[in-house]
């Protein structure tokens, strides 16, 4: 829906050659190589496989399922966020794909979130071109004109409960081990306005407040009191239950649900689009800070310590 939104409500479709001067702008295409495994048509089924993201689209029911596959954590780095955008954006063109489901093929992880290691130690261009790829996913999902449903089967930190929160609807696997929620604060990072709005517009501003300001993780019976996710089901049935789900938002015709997505999240977008330099000029600014470059690394000596 990204490009419907900056067109306003005009509803147009796309040819395929428009794909790299779409949405996923941050100008990584030419490296990635996403190979296809069979031709797509509107009435086949096809798959596709880069090494950070699976596509299956059922052409019968119009259903991708799109599989993170980026081992360890699912941890989203510059590689990982431009080939699930590039994904997202084929899908979004194809005509014979209807909605989405994002999901892992890694057991326990949704995604670990953004990628540390590209936010620590690098050079400022670096950062700015991350963080664009950040915006880009965002605004690829959080306007996207298709359904996408997040079927997550495993923890879910910072930039995969953004990820998760800007689908149309979540199921958590019921695993009391698995977390979910933004925990920025904790890492000595801030999460910026975009992350903060779509958590106010799914679970409300009191319960964002203390989220940020703690860096709050739930558990997925607690993500679903407070509205986090909108289901949880056991581990098994996570797929099976996001396929009848989406089936159910099929079932409307689809110029008035997207229509009506995009009366309620168009100002969101809007307003990062308007300010996405500034955005990362903030970004760049406040990562490249001693005392923020010193909070990153004594969180990922942490993570390994712990793993010891
Ligand atoms: C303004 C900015 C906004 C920021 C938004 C964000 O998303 S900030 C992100 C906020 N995200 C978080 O705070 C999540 C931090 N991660 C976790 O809490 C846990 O890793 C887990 C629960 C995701 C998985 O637990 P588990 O026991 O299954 O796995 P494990 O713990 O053993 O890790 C395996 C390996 O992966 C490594 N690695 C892990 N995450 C990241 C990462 N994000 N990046 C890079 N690397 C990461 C970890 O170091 C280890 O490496 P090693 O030693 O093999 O070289």
């Amino acid at each position: 829906m990204a490009a419907v939104l900056r067109r306003g409500f005009r509803l147009v479709s796309f040819g395929s050659s428009q794909l790299l001067c779409g949405g996923c702008k941050h100008g990584r295409t030419s490296s990635l190589s996403i190979c296809s495994t069979s031709s797509r048509n509107s009435s086949s089924s096809s798959s596709s496989s880069s090494s950070h993201v699976k596509v299956d689209l059922d052409g019968s029911t119009g259903i991708a399922v799109v599989k993170f596959q980026s081992s360890p954590v699912n941890s989203m780095s510059l590689d990982f966020l431009t080939e699930l955008c590039i994904s997202l954006e084929k899908l979004e063109l194809d005509r014979s794909c209807r909605g989405v489901i994002l999901t892992s093929a890694l057991p326990k992880i949704f995604s670990a979130g953004l990628d540390i290691t590209e936010m620590y130690g690098k050079n400022p261009e670096h950062y700015a071109e991350f963080w664009k790829s950040v915006q880009e996913i965002w605004l690829k999902v959080y306007g996207y004109s298709k359904i996408a449903i997040a079927a997550i089967n495993g923890s879910s930190p910072a930039g995969g409960c953004l990820v998760s929160m800007a689908c149309d609807y979540r199921i958590m696997a019921d695993d009391p081990r698995y977390r979910i929620g933004l925990n920025e604060a904790q890492l000595g990072i801030v999460a910026p306005f975009w992350f903060k709005d779509t958590m106010v517009n799914t679970v409300g501003f009191r319960t964002t407040e203390l989220s940020l300001q703690f860096g709050l993780m739930y558990s997925p019976s607690d993500a679903l009191k407070i509205g986090l996710v909108d289901q949880v089901v056991p581990e098994e049935n996570v797929l099976s239950t996001a396929t009848e789900t989406i089936t159910k938002w099929l079932a409307i015709p689809d110029h008035a649900r997207e229509i009506s997505k995009s009366m309620m999240r168009k100002p969101m977008v809007d307003r990062l689009l308007a300010s996405r330099e500034s955005d990362i000029k903030n970004f760049v600014n406040f990562i490249t800070k001693d005392s923020i470059q010193k909070s990153l690394g004594f969180y990922m000596n942490s993570l390994k310590q712990r793993k010891a």
